[in-house]
């Protein structure tokens, strides 16, 4: 199926040096305009291999409470783990149009996994300075192939590498958010899906803009996943809303960014917060990123942890299957 990319948009935007209009944000969203350039807090930094668990188990209780976000270091995924994911993810992003264009989202099935863009679902006609192509990883009953690129010859085994490592890490920090709510090691993983959680990996593919202060890639979000834990390139771009400012996310090479998700907020009664983040993008030089939405089955359940609902913490939210709450969410209807 045919695919207009923002990436060929780009590519012909570069003669005019201009950004088609409706790629012009509103003011109030223009990063030029909104982004803080005061002294601001940084995302706070977890070291995965801390020898003090208590520490580690209070840095991402605090963190996911206070941000809902933070960058972990020293998380054990080899650095040529990650290049290896970048490079064939970048050279997919490279292949004439036609090529990626065999995997498109099929055309009317309401397919999330696939190549495309949203340039034709902004109810407000507004558009967005970013391509994607998304496929589940894991677990392996859920894997369909039809979506991961053939070319580069590499990319499956790339892919099949990290996924097995992001569910060591994965393992960690749900240990970690569970016990820093004073629960089960496992009583966070087991209300995302426990070994049934998917894996969706997202690849971002931010083209260089000629206007990047009027445009924006991702425009504000949070994410309807429980975890997400995401590499971006060495181009900065990911921003974060803390006490009402938008702030750069510091670019530190081979660290994780893990983002708090919905489905967490939810099962936490709220003491977790999904962070609401956005991206912005490049002049010169081509931004991406590589998220994977650790996710609930589509019809399981998620729902405020019973141990955490009493008489003083009533429940905030009312259980739901994961995919009423994505359907919900994706056609902006009340939850
Ligand atoms: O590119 C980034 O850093 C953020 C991407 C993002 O938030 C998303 O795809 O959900
Ligand atoms: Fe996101």
């Amino acid at each position: 199926m045919e695919v207009q990319s923002v990436q060929a948009i780009a590519f012909s935007s570069l003669t005019t040096n201009t950004i088609p209009a409706e790629f012009i944000r509103p003011e109030k969203e223009q990063p030029a305009l909104t982004t803080f350039r005061g002294p601001a807090p940084e995302i706070p930094t977890v070291d995965l291999c801390d020898p003090d668990q208590g520490n580690l188990v209070r840095l991402i209780a605090n963190a996911s409470k206070e941000w809902g976000i933070f960058q972990v270091v020293n998380h054990g995924i080899p650095s040529d783990v990650i290049s290896n994911l970048q490079a064939v993810g970048k050279q997919f992003f490279e292949l004439p149009q036609e090529e990626k264009e065999a995997y498109a989202k099929p055309c009317g099935a309401q397919s999330v996994e696939g190549y495309g863009n949203k340039l034709q679902k902004d109810p407000d006609g507004k558009k967005a300075w970013v391509d994607h192509l998304f496929h589940r990883t894991w677990p392996p009953s859920v894997v369909n192939y039809r979506f991961w690129p053939k070319n580069p010859p590499s990319y499956r085994e790339a892919n099949e590498v990290y996924a097995n490592y992001v569910r060591e890490v994965a393992d960690k920090l749900f240990t970690c958010l569970s016990l820093g709510l004073g629960l089960r090691g496992d009583a966070l993983k087991e209300a995302s899906g426990g070994e049934e959680m998917e894996f969706m990996m997202k690849i971002n593919y931010y083209p260089p803009c000629p206007q990047p202060d009027l445009t924006l890639g991702v425009v504000a979000h949070t994410d309807f996943s429980a975890l997400t834990l995401l590499v971006p390139n060495e181009v900065p771009g990911l921003q974060v809303l803390k006490d009402d400012r938008w702030i750069d996310a510091k670019y530190i090479p081979n660290a994780l960014i893990v983002h708090i998700g919905d489905q967490i907020e939810i099962m936490s009664n709220g003491k977790y917060r999904s962070v609401l983040h956005r991206s912005t993008v490049n002049k010169e030089k081509a931004r991406m990123s590589w998220p994977v939405f650790l996710e609930p089955p589509a019809e399981f359940v998620v729902g405020p942890v019973p141990e955490l609902v009493n008489e003083e913490n009533p429940p905030k939210y009312k259980p739901k299957k994961f995919k009423d709450y994505a359907f919900c969410k994706l056609n902006k209807l009340p939850q």
